[in-house]
């Protein structure tokens, strides 16, 4: 039996790419919607004092062929050194079931998230994009920053984040690195973050809601990010006055009861959007791209990744 292969994080960091991991998350979206994967809404294990264990597999069926895979994603928010989502991949042949490869999938899980809202960004609100606001500088929100700024000419982008210090970090980054022509700024309050603001990202996951909509532009578009059967980041107000879009529907059925007892009507999937087979928001309407995570994501990533690393050994 040959060696297992391992693609370690520092060797997925070398090989992301966000043209190719947008072309191959909007491919995944799609092949959702063309009933072209395998796929459940994830398992969520409660490991008490806060820690979590996610278990995601699933098939998808694209140009590359098929694709089996699996993401174990452990949420420790106590990490110190190490960040507080640790996850791998489990990449098998999908004729057989033979593990072909465990890829690590921390990067990958920030990279993919990023990407699906850059393309329901492009399908939703792909104009007059001037200002970005990140609520939540963690890993999402630092991921969303880049990879927006990356994807759309934004003139300003503001981060707000309850530990304000994180904040001004983040900021200082993006603001010293000179292949960004916008301008970044630390807000002090979620308020003046959303003010004006044409794209949101909201990645904290709290369950008291701080984005109000009274504070939004009336033609804004969320890319709501934070999950968590407790995630009340948005106010249900806002749901009530957008157009809700959702990745998958098994893991809205799960995930999101909280949004269907209150009796919000999820317009789409974001892949029912890119083949054509829902009609867009009205232009100028608040939207809501209400973020959970697919399998499938991971596992399309997951294949580029070994792909690029077999090419370039
Ligand atoms: N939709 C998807 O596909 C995915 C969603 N997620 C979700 O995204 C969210 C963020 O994940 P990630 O960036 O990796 O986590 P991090 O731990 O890196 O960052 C968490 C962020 O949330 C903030 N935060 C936590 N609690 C509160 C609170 N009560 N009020 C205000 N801010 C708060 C933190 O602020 P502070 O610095 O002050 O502590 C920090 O900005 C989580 O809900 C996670 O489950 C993650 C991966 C994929
Ligand atoms: O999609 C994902 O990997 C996750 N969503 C919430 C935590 C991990």
């Amino acid at each position: 039996m040959s060696a297992l292969l391992h693609i370690n994080e520092n060797r997925v960091l070398q090989l992301l790419d966000w043209d190719k991991v947008f072309h191959v998350i909007e491919g995944a979206l799609e092949s959702v919607a063309s009933n072209h994967v395998i796929q459940s809404a994830r398992s969520v294990i409660d490991l008490k004092e806060t820690n979590f264990m996610f278990v995601m597999p699933g098939k998808l069926r694209d140009d590359n062929g098929e694709t089996l895979g699996c993401k174990i994603a452990c949420h420790f928010p106590g990490n110190t050194t190490l960040p507080p989502l640790m996850a791998n991949i489990l990449l098998m042949d999908a004729l057989t079931g033979e593990l072909q490869a465990v890829i690590a999938a921390t990067g990958i899980t920030a990279w993919r998230t990023a990407a699906a809202s850059a393309v329901a960004t492009k399908y939703l609100h792909n104009e007059n994009n001037k200002i970005l606001a990140i609520i939540g500088a963690g890993a999402q929100g630092r991921i969303h920053a880049i990879c927006l700024s990356y994807f759309f000419k934004f003139k300003e982008v503001r981060v707000w984040n309850r530990n304000r210090e994180r904040a001004v970090r983040l900021v200082t980054e993006l603001s010293n690195d000179s292949k960004w022509k916008c301008s970044f700024k630390a807000c002090e309050t979620v308020q003046s973050c959303l003010s004006d603001a044409d794209v949101v990202v909201t990645t904290t996951g709290t369950d008291v809601s701080i984005v109000k909509l009274d504070w939004l532009k009336p033609s804004a578009h969320i890319n709501a990010v934070g999950v968590g059967l407790d995630c009340r980041e948005i106010d249900d107000e806002v749901y009530k006055a957008a157009n809700v879009y959702i990745d998958h529907w098994d893991g809205a059925k799960e995930e999101l009861k909280h949004l269907i007892d209150i009796g919000i009507q999820f317009k789409g999937q974001i892949g029912d959007l890119i083949r054509g087979s829902i009609k867009p928001p009205p232009k100028n309407s608040l939207t809501i791209f209400q973020s959970l995570g697919m399998a499938v994501e991971d596992c399309a990533v997951a294949r580029m990744i070994y792909d690029l690393h077999m090419q370039n050994k």
